[in-house]
């Protein structure tokens, strides 16, 4: 699914109106109706059923009009309260409000105040206050109508955007509405998918206004990674395939206390169907290794007496990454200096793709120009926001606050995809291609669950994805894996190798759903 700025959608908006001739209330009378429709769907039509509609000046308040005559028509009482004059509504919005009974309308340009009883009574309120068009902060009478509606205790319906949601970014300018369900129009919007906006949107429905397919695609937009669009991502695997056709992966990782990093991602890689995987550990951890891992092949690496990986380990690393398909570096290998130079060491001379993460990321945080030392060769990040910040030099509110654009930026400069993780985890490519993941919960906010996602994304690199597609699809597998377990454990006290073992019936469910 594809998602959009605010901005761009206005640009569509005027693109469809200027260009193609589809007169603009048009397209307001097919927003209002695919509201109304979704009321109607949601809450039934018929006599006693009663929509509040909180309407503003712009046109966010004109679809507002448009779904009160639509549900009048049903038979609905669908009375109107405008928080605004009505000179002060022009355009299309005010071609709609004419079309009104005045008798529906109350004018209410000093407040919602008062209006609580009649808000209480009904079965549904509608947020038409602010939409695509929000520039500020909400104060005032708008601020203090949010603050009312959201009291009510009614079931609220948004119309495109909860209002007080930044289209652009799904921050919350000041304060906003907290809906049951919205309906946006044509296209997802930013703020419509991103959190806190998504949280505040409830359920999220996308109609088609019949907008030209030209403008639509044309328009410059991230996609929306879900069901429909990973399961694309899919590839078939042969009839043919054997273990040596499904890629050998190498995972270097651990140190002293961090044995399960190494097992978390290693397991996590079989269990995304790499056909080999071998992983790297310090020798002093081998026995640990060998009875945590079973299928995996463990390599005992340098010196016996040191519980993590020294900078002498570099030849023997390379020569055991020698002909593997994809490298995974980082999980649980800790931070010592000798750690460090060797992870620098790695980046210039490891060939096959690599994943890097964990340790491995605060080691190239040292020192990220090394990175364009790999210059052609496929290198994946895929850093939590405080390691983000850590390599960008930038604070963790400041990533938090502009989650796409500090990915995409990093990608761009040092030539590399990323995953941003956290709620809406964020993938970015070198040419500037943006992806938001639709998957995950909040169960997944505990330890290993990285590990998980880097064994994930290192098997499909080994079995011949595309980077781009690895890092989606994997993003997603992951947080779908957690969210098959949430229905049956909830979020709390779900640990990562639930997730990891969840991993293959996920990625069954996924090619079965339709
Ligand atoms: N996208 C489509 O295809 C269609 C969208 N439609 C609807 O139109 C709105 C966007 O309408 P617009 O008039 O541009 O903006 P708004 O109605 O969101 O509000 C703008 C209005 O409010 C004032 N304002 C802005 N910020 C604040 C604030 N913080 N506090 C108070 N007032 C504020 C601003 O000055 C304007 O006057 C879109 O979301 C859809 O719902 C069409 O129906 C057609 C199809
Ligand atoms: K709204």
């Amino acid at each position: 699914m594809k998602v959009v700025t605010g901005q761009v959608m206005q640009s569509i908006d005027k693109r469809a109106i200027g260009e193609f001739g589809i007169p603009g209330l048009a397209l307001m009378e097919r927003a209002g109706t695919a509201c109304a429709d979704a009321i109607s769907e949601r809450f039934g039509d018929g006599v006693g059923k009663k929509a509040v509609i909180v309407a503003g000046k712009g046109n966010n308040g004109g679809d507002g009009f448009v779904i009160s005559r639509i549900l009048s028509q049903r038979g609905w009482e669908a009375p109107v309260l405008l928080l605004a004059s009505p000179e002060a509504v022009t355009g299309d919005a005010a071609a709609n409000l004419k079309r009104l009974d005045p008798g529906v309308v109350t004018t209410l340009p000093h407040g919602l105040s008062g209006q609580e009883h009649l808000l209480k009574s009904a079965s549904v309120v509608v947020d038409a206050l602010l939409g695509t068009g929000i520039n500020s902060e909400v104060g005032g009478i708008y601020g203090e109508a949010i603050d009312i509606v959201n009291a009510c205790g009614v079931p609220v319906v948004a119309v495109d955007l909860p209002s007080g949601i930044d289209a652009g970014n799904g921050q919350v300018l000041g304060r906003a509405v907290r809906a049951e369900l919205t309906v946006s129009f044509a296209l997802a919007k930013l703020g419509n998918v991103l959190y806190p906006g998504a949280e505040f949107g409830g359920r999220l429905a996308v109609a088609d206004i019949g907008m030209p397919q030209a403008v639509v695609d044309e328009a410059p937009g991230c996609e929306f990674v879900d069901e429909e669009s990973a399961r694309g991502m899919i590839r078939k695997r042969s009839v043919l395939a054997h273990k040596g056709s499904n890629g050998h992966c190498l995972i270097i990782a651990g140190s002293a206390g961090k044995t399960g990093a190494a097992a978390m991602a290693a397991q996590s890689a079989l269990r995304s169907g790499a056909g080999l995987v071998s992983l790297a550990i310090p020798a002093a951890l081998n026995p640990v290794l060998e009875s945590k891992t079973t299928e995996a092949m463990t390599i005992a690496v340098g010196r016996e007496d040191k519980g993590y990986f020294l900078a002498g380990a570099l030849d023997e690393l390379l020569s055991v990454a020698k002909g593997k398909d994809a490298v995974a570096l980082g999980p649980g290998l800790g931070t010592a200096h000798s750690t460090v130079y060797l992870v620098h060491s790695l980046l210039a001379l490891l060939e096959a793709p690599l994943v890097i993460d964990a340790d491995g990321l605060n080691a190239v945080a040292a020192a990220p120009e090394l990175l364009l030392q790999r210059r052609g060769r496929v290198t994946l990040l895929t850093p939590h926001p405080g390691e983000m910040a850590r390599l960008s030099g930038l604070s963790i509110p400041q990533v938090e606050a502009d989650r796409i654009g500090c990915a995409r930026d990093f990608a761009a400069r040092f030539q590399v995809y990323l995953v941003l993780k956290g709620a809406r985890s964020i993938v970015a490519a070198p040419d500037g291609g943006v992806s938001i993941n639709g998957s995950g919960n909040p169960g997944m906010a505990t330890g290993g669950m990285g590990d998980v996602l880097t064994g994930v994304i290192a098997a499909l690199l080994g079995q011949g994805y595309h980077p781009f597609a690895a890092a989606r699809l994997g993003t997603f597998l992951h947080g779908y894996a957690a969210d098959c377990l949430v229905e049956e454990m909830g979020t709390r006290g779900m640990v990562a190798t639930d997730v990891q073992e969840a991993l293959p019936r996920a990625l069954q469910r996924l090619m079965a759903a339709t």
